[in-house]
């Protein structure tokens, strides 16, 4: 395994990129620790793709440079990365049997075959595969191709990452649950180096330890799931990540005090010089419904959604939302918000400033 470093990389697919505009993944600088568990996270087009293929060699970056262990490899052909990929479809041999397919690329390094048994059924133990190891891959379903796929990507112990790009797309819903904490698993047992694109927070959530959040091409957060819920960097991801996303109304921040279009809260932390536009960003586990304090809202609809409710409401022409517990009572009283002053942050033009405490 190795540390992969992004040296001030970027790309552009049009020869000769003017403006920021012009180029697919923005600047990037970073470090990604080996044997750590990553998720690239983003919507469609915001650049994933193009990020895991500059590490995989498949795309040479327009700027800058990519080192595995301190070595540059920016012109390194992808089979001179020594890295394993999985892709959203299965790539397996169908003539061959799964023990076969899961033994290729072990076989193609000369590894004894003692050490290829063994290896084999160590991966085909943790994806669920041991009843089928002499079954030839065609006839199989698609989602124990994949499972293959998975495995013939993790079989391997001296690579340097692991790259997956939206693996689990052609997977059953019921079956996406149980892979994924599958490869969870796997991480923790084999400690690969891991990148795992998705545009799905729930598996960016569950399978990484760290999470890469793009937006528009540019990487906005890098930070546990935790971090990204409790400290959004960006209003990006405070809106992506979470259900229903984190908050955000226009405020006027006059130092501790936030002007809000039914009122004025306190904040906590002093702010001073902000610039662009200025919104609170709270989520909606950190507001609640009052009769006494608080800002007035108008309740438009309230979902029950199992464990708690949800509920939509109006906040001065700004949509809301707000959790409740399942037995809180809802009454016709109930119409004012209050925020947890601890947990609003406030961003400018999209970033989240940090204020004194
Ligand atoms: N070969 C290409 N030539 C020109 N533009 C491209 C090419 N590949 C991607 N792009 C553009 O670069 C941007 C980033 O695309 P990329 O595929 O990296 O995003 P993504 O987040 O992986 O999206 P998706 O989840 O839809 O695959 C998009 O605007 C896309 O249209």
């Amino acid at each position: 395994m190795a540390r992969i470093t992004l040296e001030n990389i970027a790309h552009a697919y049009r020869p000769n990129p003017q403006g920021e505009a012009d180029y697919a993944l923005k600047e990037l600088d970073y470090d990604w620790t080996d044997g750590e568990a990553y998720a690239l996270l983003g919507a469609s087009g915001c650049g994933k793709t193009t990020l895991l293929n500059i590490i995989s060699g498949l795309i040479r970056p327009s700027r800058g440079r990519i080192l595995f262990d301190g070595q540059d490899v920016t012109d390194a052909p992808t089979a001179e990365r020594n890295i394993a990929q999985v892709f959203q479809f299965p790539v397996v041999y169908d003539t061959l049997t799964v023990r076969d397919n899961l033994a290729f690329p072990l076989r193609n390094r000369g590894l004894p075959a003692a050490q290829v048994a063994a290896r084999v059924q160590a991966v085909a133990r943790m994806l669920g595969l041991e009843d089928m190891l002499s079954r030839r891959a065609r006839g199989l379903t698609a989602d124990a191709k994949q499972k293959i796929s998975l495995g013939r990507g993790m079989v391997r112990q001296d690579v340097n990452a692991i790259l997956f790009d939206e693996p689990l797309t052609v997977i059953d819903p019921h079956m996406k649950w149980e892979l994924r904490t599958q490869l969870k698993s796997l991480h923790r047992e084999f400690g690969h180096t891991m990148i795992y694109v998705t545009h799905d927070q729930t598996e960016a959530l569950t399978f990484a330890n760290r999470v890469v959040v793009m937006h528009e091409g540019r990487v906005v957060q890098i930070g546990t799931p935790q971090e990204l819920f409790e400290r959004p960097a960006h209003t990006f991801v405070g809106y992506f990540i979470g259900s229903p996303g984190m908050n955000l109304i226009p405020a006027r921040i006059e130092g501790d005090r936030a002007h809000l279009p039914g009122g004025t809260i306190p904040l906590g932390r002093g702010y001073a010089g902000l610039s662009g536009p200025v919104e609170i960003g709270v989520r909606p586990e950190f507001a609640r419904l009052s009769d006494a304090e608080g800002l007035p809202v108008t309740i438009r609809r309230v979902e029950d959604v199992g464990r708690h409710r949800i509920v939509r409401a109006d906040l001065g022409g700004t949509p809301i939302s707000i959790l409740a517990d399942e037995d809180e009572p809802l009454g016709p009283d109930r119409t004012r918000v209050v925020f947890d002053s601890d947990r609003v942050g406030v961003y400018a033009d999209g970033w989240r400033v940090e204020g004194r405490p």
